[in-house]
């Protein structure tokens, strides 16, 4: 029984793992974020962020990148169900997941930006 929990386990473990791979193999958005994550890791690092706002910061990264993932989802099923024909729905579906990353992106900015001007002062 615990055996076959364990290996249900580290099969789905190994579907997400392909999923993370299968999405920064083809999305572009996957890889300038993440340049742009180990950016803001390394200066908070060198500007001595406190433990909390580093942690926040972690947060901000992993639900911008968690988010563009979900998006990068929704596109590929919408490409699947549609086989790529335009359709109003199909426009609002890919349209609110990219608009659901950019409010986020949004305010992870200003987050980051509040986080660097108070650690700097
Ligand atoms: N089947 C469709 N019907 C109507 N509009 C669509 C359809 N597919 C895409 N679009 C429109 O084109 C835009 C770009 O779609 P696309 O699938 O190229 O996604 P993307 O945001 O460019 O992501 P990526 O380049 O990573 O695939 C969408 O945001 C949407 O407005």
């Amino acid at each position: 029984m615990l055996k076959r929990e364990a290996s249900n386990f580290l099969r789905r473990l190994n579907c997400a793992i392909s999923g993370i791979i299968s999405a920064f193999k083809r999305e572009r958005n996957l890889h300038i974020q993440s340049i742009v994550a180990i950016l803001v890791i390394i200066i908070a690092i060198l500007i001595h962020v406190s433990y909390t706002d580093f942690m926040i910061i972690l947060i901000l990264i992993g639900g911008v990148i968690s988010l563009e993932m979900a998006n990068t989802a929704v596109e590929r099923t919408v490409d699947l169900i549609t086989e790529k024909k335009p359709h109003p729905l199909a426009k609002a579906a890919k349209d609110i997941a990219a608009g659901a990353v950019l409010c986020f992106s949004i305010i992870s900015a200003i987050i980051g930006f509040m986080i660097l001007y108070k650690t700097l002062l």
